[in-house]
This record gives structure tokens, sequence and C-alpha cells, in this order.
């Protein structure tokens, strides 16, 4: 391909002798086919004459030094044009050598004009590529200057070719957006990256360095205009979010809309809890709801809310585990106006009040430091209140829920929550189903969190494939719901060609789902018929769960004790309780 530097061996002259001074002047050189006469004087050095001037000096007697046109420099028909490039700086000629021996010769003004019509061909073929292509690519050297800029690229950026051509990018970018210097010091390349060259201007970018003999000697980029496509996705989500936000409004006016409808999960166990909890509904009878964390407390609470008020009184929740004991008083009842310093100076209503007429959410109640316990009982049993500085009577106007993760019977046996408390709220007790106890759930849960979050970062991962469904089905759920939202968003983030991929769930779930392939102490021959081997798993693990609560309630909670009598060490005591969700 003439663009390309031509081969040594095309370049190959053969019509030679190589001779020795004593010898230069035997007559075997009449002959025409020799063109050119290397006396060797060296190892690798040599005289060169050429075939004129070796009959002349031959008829007149001339001493071979007057006569030598020029020394020849010599190479190895391996060596580079780098190695060739040096030694045609000082000769004309260069002899070519294979295993020692002289096999031909290189002319210098040969060469150069071959090179010369390479590099003619290949900056025709390199103009008109850069002529022809639509797309924006820019290329600067390593002193920052631009030595590229395409057609494409004046169209992007409105600078025309003769005003940055061998002006530095700097002149016309912001350093800190210019991708290709960061390469020019980095090396490393990109591929399909985002950027934003301007304010208002998105781009794909793909960069290189332009390395030279392992030096960096540029950059190239090549970008892709995606300013469109981002102004529409930009458009979309917002859309998106107007959508979602009327629809959020359109279900608390529509009274026909179920108050229970974001509670997903068809399984007996939840349905029973939800048809209880709509049972209770219209009595406004304070509800305590039990459940290990993240099982949905709070999302009952406020379905129940939206089902006693259609939405249209407010629901405030407030965590008692969260508020330090100093301000407790003033978050629950208020305060009024200099009550204390650093308070605001207007005062402030509490939650009792912010909630008039709609749902007080006590959550976490079993935390609640015990000298608070006793205001709460009395504003509960009298349904009035003072706020912290005032002297006004205030009316308790609203329904309570309070929930806990737990034992709070357990709690008042230890003297820790008050009786008289316990049991003004525990007149209408519902307990929500942990997520292992209806594992049917998992599976409407798991495609539910991944339509949204697939959604949120814009994948298009549409199943959950085998393995990973089982993984989580079998596993145990400490973390309830809030845990299996919080791996499905992570397996979404980490999703790869839109799939979810078995090797990005936790180690926990991973090493479940493993060992629950065979479990230690069934063999096959002993599944009962006709029944699937996850069930098999889930009832050992509900088993396990029930024996080791059985312990640890004989014990009162001596994990040593509790570990003995079941025969195990107590790490492999603290292991399982943690596999299984014991607090
Ligand atoms: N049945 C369900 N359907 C859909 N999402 C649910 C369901 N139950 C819980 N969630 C989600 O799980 C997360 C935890 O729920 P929530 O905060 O109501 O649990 P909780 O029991 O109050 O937790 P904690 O004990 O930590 O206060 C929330 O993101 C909630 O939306």
């Amino acid at each position: 391909m003439k663009h390309l530097l031509p081969d040594f061996n095309d370049l190959l002259h053969t019509d030679f002798v190589v001779t020795t001074e004593e010898r230069w002047h035997e007559p075997y050189l009449s002959s025409q086919s020799v063109g050119v006469v290397f006396v060797q004087q060296g190892p690798l050095e040599f005289l060169v004459l050429t075939a004129r001037n070796y009959s002349i000096a031959r008829k007149h007697h001339i001493r071979i030094n007057e006569l030598s046109e020029c020394r020849a420099d010599c190479m190895h028909i391996n060596d580079s044009w780098a190695t060739l490039n040096k030694k045609l700086q000082h000769c004309d000629y260069v002899v070519v050598l294979r295993d020692g021996a002289a096999i031909g010769y290189l002319k210098t003004s040969e060469l150069a004009s071959r090179v010369l019509q390479a590099y003619t061909y290949l900056k025709a073929y390199y103009d008109t590529i850069l002529e022809t292509t639509d797309d924006t690519i820019s290329v600067i050297d390593n002193n920052m200057d631009t030595v590229v800029w395409t057609g494409g690229a004046e169209r992007l950026y409105s600078i025309k070719k003769e005003e940055i051509l061998g002006e530095p990018m700097t002149r016309f970018f912001p350093e800190n957006r210019l991708d290709n210097l960061k390469i020019l010091n980095t090396g490393k390349r990109f591929y399909h990256k985002q950027h934003q060259p301007r304010d208002d201007l998105f781009v794909l970018i793909n960069s290189a360095p332009v390395k030279l003999g392992g030096k960096i000697i540029g950059a190239v980029s090549c970008e892709q205009d995606v300013t469109y496509q981002a102004q529409l996705n930009k458009k979309l989500t917002n859309a998106k979010e107007t959508i979602n936000h009327l629809q959020k409004q359109v279900c608390r006016m529509d009274r026909s809309v179920d108050p229970f409808r974001c509670i997903n999960g068809s399984s007996e166990a939840i349905q029973n809890t939800i048809d209880k909890l709509k049972q209770v509904g219209a009595a406004r009878a304070k509800v305590l709801l039990l459940g290990e964390s993240g099982v949905g407390k709070e999302l009952f609470a406020n379905a129940l809310h939206d089902l006693r008020t259609l939405g249209a009184a407010p629901f405030i929740p407030i965590n008692c585990g969260a508020i330090p004991d100093a301000l407790f008083e003033s978050e629950l009842f208020g305060y009024e106006k200099g009550a204390f310093s650093g308070a605001n100076p207007l005062g402030s209503k509490g939650k009792f009040e912010l909630a008039k007429d709609g749902t007080l959410f006590l959550d976490e109640i079993a935390e609640l430091p015990l000298e608070m316990q006793v205001k709460l009982l009395r504003v509960l049993q009298e349904g009035t209140f003072y706020s912290v500085g005032g002297t006004k009577l205030k009316h308790a106007d609203c329904s309570i829920i309070a929930a806990t993760n737990k034992n709070l019977k357990e709690l008042v046996h230890k003297g820790k929550f008050r009786e008289d408390l316990y049991y003004r709220l525990n007149i209408i007790t519902i307990t929500i189903p942990p997520l292992r106890e209806r594992s049917e759930d998992i599976i409407e849960l798991s495609h539910q969190f991944l339509y949204e979050f697939a959604e949120k970062y814009g994948r298009s991962c549409t199943g959950i494939p085998k393995e990973v469904m089982m993984a989580l089905i079998d596993y145990s759920w400490p973390g309830n719901i809030r845990e299996l939202r919080n791996i499905i968003e992570r397996l979404v983030v980490f999703s790869r060609d839109e799939l979810l991929n078995f090797n990005d769930l936790p180690v926990q779930i991973r090493e479940s789902n493993q060992e629950s392939e065979m479990p230690e102490s069934f063999s096959q021959n002993e599944l009962p018929e006709n029944q699937p081997l996850v069930s098999l798993n889930r009832a050992m693990r509900e088993c396990q769960h029930r024996t080791i609560r059985k312990a640890l309630e004989h014990t009162n909670e001596n994990k040593n004790k509790a570990a003995e009598i079941l025969g195990i060490s107590r790490t492999t005591l603290y292991n399982k309780m943690h596999q299984l969700g014991i607090s």
C-alpha cells in the first residue's frame, strides 16, 4: 500500500561487490551488472566506489582514498526504520547485512523519495478523511496546541479552524473542562464518557493519548453531541415527577382509592393483617403495631391514617428513640416564647398540636425514657397537656398509633416500660409478620422494587434471574422489607447489560443460597414426598428460629446457657441468631 513505508527488501540493490583494500583494483568489476564497489576497511566500515570511478581509478592508477566518493554505513536487514533514519543522517549508502554478510545496499536518495511518496499518499487520505467526516474530532499536541479541528467541531463549538488551529485549546475552553489535557498528563484513554464542555452542551466523548516511542505526544478526542437527548431526558424526568405528584394528589382526593394500595404482598399473612386494620379503621381506638425492624410498621400506620382521615388531616411521625431526652417534652408538647434559651423566640408547636385531627405516630415507643412515659400517659388519660413554659391547657385531638420492634411485655417485667402505659397503648395490637414467614411476598416485592429502581436509575432490567430469586427466597431477612428494598436497589445500580447479577448480592445472601442447596441434617432420601426443597429449608429455618427463641426465653436471654442447652458454641449461636434475624 502506497501510503505505508516500503519494505527494505523492496528497496534493496544487489549490483554490488564487496572487496578489500589490497584487492580493490582486481579486474573483476568490468561487468555491466556491478553498480557499486564497497571496499571493506573494518568489520562494519566501508568506502564507496561507483563503477565509473572505479574504472577511472584503475586506468590512471589513482589511490583509493583519492577517488572514494564517501563512506557507507551498514545495518541488519531486521533493523527498524528508526535505526535506518539515524544512519541516513551522515551517508548516501547503507550496506545491508544478514548474519554478518552483505546482501545488498540502500541508497539514501531513493529512500527519501519513497518516504516522501508514502507521506504524500498518507496526507492525502488523512486530509480527505478529516474533511469528509461529520464527527467532532480534535487533536492537541503536547504543548496543548490544536493540530486537528474538523468541520463537525467547527459546527458544534462555533469556532472556525482558522481561529483555533495552532492555538492553545485553553484559549477557547476552561482548563477544568478539557479532558484532552488530563489525558496528556495521565495517558488514560476513555470511551463513551459523558462530558459537559460548556454549560449548554452535553457530549459523549472517546479520548486517547497519541504515543510515539513510549512518549505521549498529543491527545485525540472524538465527541458526539447528545445535548438534545440530555434535554429530552430531563424533560421526561420532570414530566414523570409531575405525573407521580399528580397521581398522588388524585389518589388522596379519590375516596375510592384503597389506602392500603402501597402495601404490596398477597400472602395470607399480610392480607389478614390488612383486613384486621381495615376493621379497626372506623373505630378511632389507639393501635399498637408490633413487628421486627423494617417490616412496614410506619407504612401500615400511614395507611390506617389515610383510611381514617381520607388523607385530609396530618400524619405526624415521631421517632421516640432518636430525640435527646432533654428535648422530648418540647418536641411532643411544644413550647411558649422565651421558654428556654436557644429556642425559637416565637415559640413552637409540638407534635400533638401539629397532629390535630390527624394521627400522631409514636415510632420506637419502647425507647421512650421513663420520665417521658409518665407525661405521655397523663396526656393519653386526660386528653390534655401544657406546652413547655405554658399555662394554657391544650387538647390532644389526634389518634395515636404506636409501634415497636421490642417485646413490650418483657420490658414491663424488667421495669423498663411502665405497665399502666402499656395497657393504655395495648388496646388493639396488631403484629406485622416478618418477611421470612411469607416467602411468597418476596417474589412480588422484589419485582415491585425492581420496577421502581429500574425507572429511577434509567435501566431497563425487566426480570430477576432464577439463581438471584432463589437466593432471595432462601435468605432469612433480619432487616425485612427495608433490607430487601436496599438489596434490589444495589442489584439495579450494579446491573450490567440490563441484567441483575448473582455476584452483586451481599455475601450473606449468596452463602445462604449455597447452604440451602443441601441442608446438613437432611439427605435427599429423607425429603417428604411432593415437598419442594425450598419449603423444606424454610421449615428448617422456622424450626431453628422457634427453638433458639425458646432456649433464650428459658434462660432469660442468657446466651451462654442457651448455647449449652442447644448443644452449640456461643459463636455458632450468635451466627445463627444473626442469620435468622433474632435480635
Ligand atoms: N408491604 C410493603 N410493600 C411495599 N413496601 C414496603 C412494604 N412494607 C415495607 N415496605 C417498605 O420497607 C421500608 C421499611 O418500612 P417501614 O419504615 O414502614 O418499616 P418499620 O417496620 O416502620 O421499620 P422500623 O422498625 O425500622 O421503624 C420502607 O421503604 C417501606 O416503604
